[in-house]
Formats: C-alpha cells, sequence, structure tokens
C-alpha cells in the first residue's frame, strides 16, 4: 500500500516540479538560439512542459532539454512526446542535429520509471514498452546528428539515451552513468546490451552489466562511455562546439557511415519487436522480478544518508 501511495507522490511531485522547472526555465533560458518551439498543445498532457526545443536553424541545429520533474524518468507518456519531437527533427530539412540534455540540475535522466514496471498490466506494459523501442530506434538509427550533454546522473535507461547519440560529453562532478540493470534484479535488454557493446567493447561491457557498474564521470571517460568531460557551466558550449565539427562533414558520406555502422544492431529489434515486447512483459511480471522491483523501489524511497 505504501508503495501505491509512494508512487502517487511521485507523480504528484512530478507535476509540482514540472511546473517550476517551467517557470526556472522560461526565467533563466540564456540561449541566443531562435525559434523556441513548445511542444503541440493537442494531448492531455501537453499543458505540463516535459521538454524544451530550441531551434537554431541558421547553424543547422536544436537543443533539447529534457524536462520532466524531479528525474526525468521516462514513463509511457513522455517517451510518446519524445518520440513526435524525434520524428519532426527528423523530417526537418533545416536541422541537421540534436544536442540532447536536461534541463534538471544534475540530472541527465533516472531511466525509465520503475512504476511502469512495477505491478505492470499487459496493455499499458505493451504500449510502454513499444514506445520504448520506438525511442532507441528513431535516436540510434536517426540520420541526424545527436550529441549529448550529459549534465548529471544518467543511470539504466538514460545511458540508453546517451550512448543511442553519436557523441557524449559529460559534467565533471560526483554523477554516475551505467546500465546497471542487475542492481534492480533485472537483466539488460539485448539491445540495451548491444548498443553498449558498440561503444565500450565487449570485455568492458560484460563486466559492466553483470556488475550493474554505474560509472564515476572520469571512470566514463576512461572507457570510452563518454568521449569528453566538461565542466557544467562549459557543457552546453563545448556541447555546440562539437556539434559545429560534426555539422561541417558532408551529409551524405557522414550518414550512409553512420547507417552501416549501426544497421545490423537496430536490425536485431526491428525484426523481433513483438517478441521483445512479450518477452519484456513475461520477464516483468513474475513474482520475483515485482519483489526486485519493490525492494529497490524502497530503498529509493529511505531517507537518504548525508554523504555518499
Ligand atoms: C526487462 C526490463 C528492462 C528494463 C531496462 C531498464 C531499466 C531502467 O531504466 S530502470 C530505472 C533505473 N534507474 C535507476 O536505478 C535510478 C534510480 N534513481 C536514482 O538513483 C536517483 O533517483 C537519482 C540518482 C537519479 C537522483 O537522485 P536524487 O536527486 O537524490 O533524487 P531522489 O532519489 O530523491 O529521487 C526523487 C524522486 O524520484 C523517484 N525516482 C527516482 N528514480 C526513479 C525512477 N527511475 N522511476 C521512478 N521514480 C524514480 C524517487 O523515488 C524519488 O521519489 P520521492 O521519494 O517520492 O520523491
Amino acid at each position: 500500500m505504501s508503495i501505491i501511495k509512494s508512487a502517487f507522490r511521485v507523480l504528484r511531485f512530478g507535476s509540482a516540479k514540472n511546473q517550476l522547472f517551467s517557470l526556472e526555465s522560461k526565467t533563466c533560458r540564456a540561449f541566443s538560439v531562435c525559434n523556441k518551439l513548445r511542444q503541440d498543445a493537442s494531448d492531455a498532457n501537453a499543458s505540463k512542459i516535459n521538454f524544451y526545443v530550441d531551434e537554431n536553424k541558421e547553424k543547422g541545429y536544436a537543443i533539447l532539454k529534457l524536462n520532466k520533474g524531479p528525474v526525468n524518468s521516462l514513463n509511457l507518456e513522455f517517451l510518446t512526446e519524445l518520440n513526435i519531437q524525434l520524428e519532426k527533427f527528423e523530417e526537418s530539412k533545416e536541422i541537421k542535429g540534436v544536442i540532447l540534455t536536461s534541463s534538471i540540475p544534475n540530472i541527465f535522466s533516472a531511466g525509465l520509471d520503475i512504476m511502469e514496471m512495477y505491478q505492470i498490466k499487459q496493455d499499458r506494459g505493451s504500449q510502454f514498452w513499444t514506445a520504448l523501442q520506438e525511442t532507441w530506434i528513431k535516436l540510434y538509427g536517426s540520420n541526424k546528428i545527436y550529441i549529448a550533454a550529459i549534465n548529471g546522473h544518467s543511470p539504466a535507461g538514460g545511458c540508453l539515451l546517451s550512448i543511442s547519440c553519436d557523441y557524449r560529453i559529460m559534467s565533471k562532478g560526483p554523477y554516475k552513468i551505467g546500465l546497471n540493470e542487475t542492481l534492480l534484479g533485472i537483466k539488460a535488454p539485448f539491445w540495451f546490451r548491444d548498443t553498449m557493446i558498440n561503444t565500450i567493447g565487449y570485455r568492458e561491457t560484460e563486466k559492466a552489466l553483470q556488475l550493474g557498474k554505474l560509472y564515476s564521470s572520469e571512470e566514463a571517460l576512461a572507457v570510452n562511455l563518454v568521449d569528453e568531460l566538461a565542466d557544467s557551466k562549459d557543457l552546453i558550449t563545448k556541447a555546440e562546439e562539437q556539434m559545429s565539427k560534426w555539422c561541417a562533414i558532408p551529409t551524405v558520406a557522414r550518414e550512409l557511415t553512420k547507417s552501416s555502422m549501426r544497421r545490423d544492431t537496430l536490425s536485431k529489434l526491428i525484426a523481433q519487436r513483438e517478441a521483445d515486447t512479450q518477452s519484456f512483459i513475461e520477464f516483468t511480471q513474475r513474482d520475483s522480478i515485482q519483489k526486485s522491483l519493490r525492494m529497490y523501489l524502497e530503498s529509493l524511497k529511505k531517507p537518504k544518508k548525508s554523504s555518499a
């Protein structure tokens, strides 16, 4: 029962924080870029601002800032909104690349919303997993240049978003990134694993996935999980510098090279999406997995110790 109450608290707190972050972002944004776009107000969730897009058509790229408080956890609605936006980027003739970051201080994304897996129901679970697959296919399979400006913690699904980009810059600081699924008692799906292998190699992935390793920013740099570190205040500038460099490469040659590198990994999931969804539902519905998720949720709710 307390878990259900906590779930509602997460949702309520999320909505209040969203409004705060919305106000904060309205006043604090210091980007010189133009054409700020808000999400279409066409669906019921659109009144909550879950991300911002700043487009700079002159320079040819956009900045997408995740803004779903408190921790940018990925639930069905958020993933659906993101997928619509990713599609818009893909179709844009003006936008060559996107910097993916977060407007929430110290948090890039806490990964999948655990409440989507706890006490999972077949219908919602299928929609959720299909939306997540879609996000990965759109991001990893994009023709555009994606640069992750990782401004804070980026565990599990947050790490997947990062490693689906073409280049990663992470803020220096006490932040963690990695695929820590085993710590929740679950196995990382094969496409998470394969994306990780393509980023840091087989042996490092084998260790990292079994241990559920969360890397510090320095450790992440040492194993090429991220490409560069930056002081927090310089993160976006560095990402923009890198974006200019990538934008200067002849587009068709770069796109063909990217797709030739990623095609096999993508095809593996595309060929078995329904089976993968069914396997997610069956796996997550197991009593042992539900027990692990409940314990993990409880550990997240425990009062935090003063220092790590
Ligand atoms: C077969 C299935 C495969 C599944 C594949 C992928 C799995 C995943 O992606 S599972 C998600 C894994 N994520 C994590 O393990 C991260 C968990 N969160 C954290 O470690 C911390 O919250 C974080 C370091 C990100 C931020 O720390 P703080 O700034 O100290 O915030 P809090 O811990 O106080 O969190 C605030 C609030 O948010 C709730 N929360 C955190 N993460 C999640 C999440 N992933 N899903 C849902 N809710 C989350 C947390 O419980 C707090 O709630 P309240 O106590 O009610 O405020």
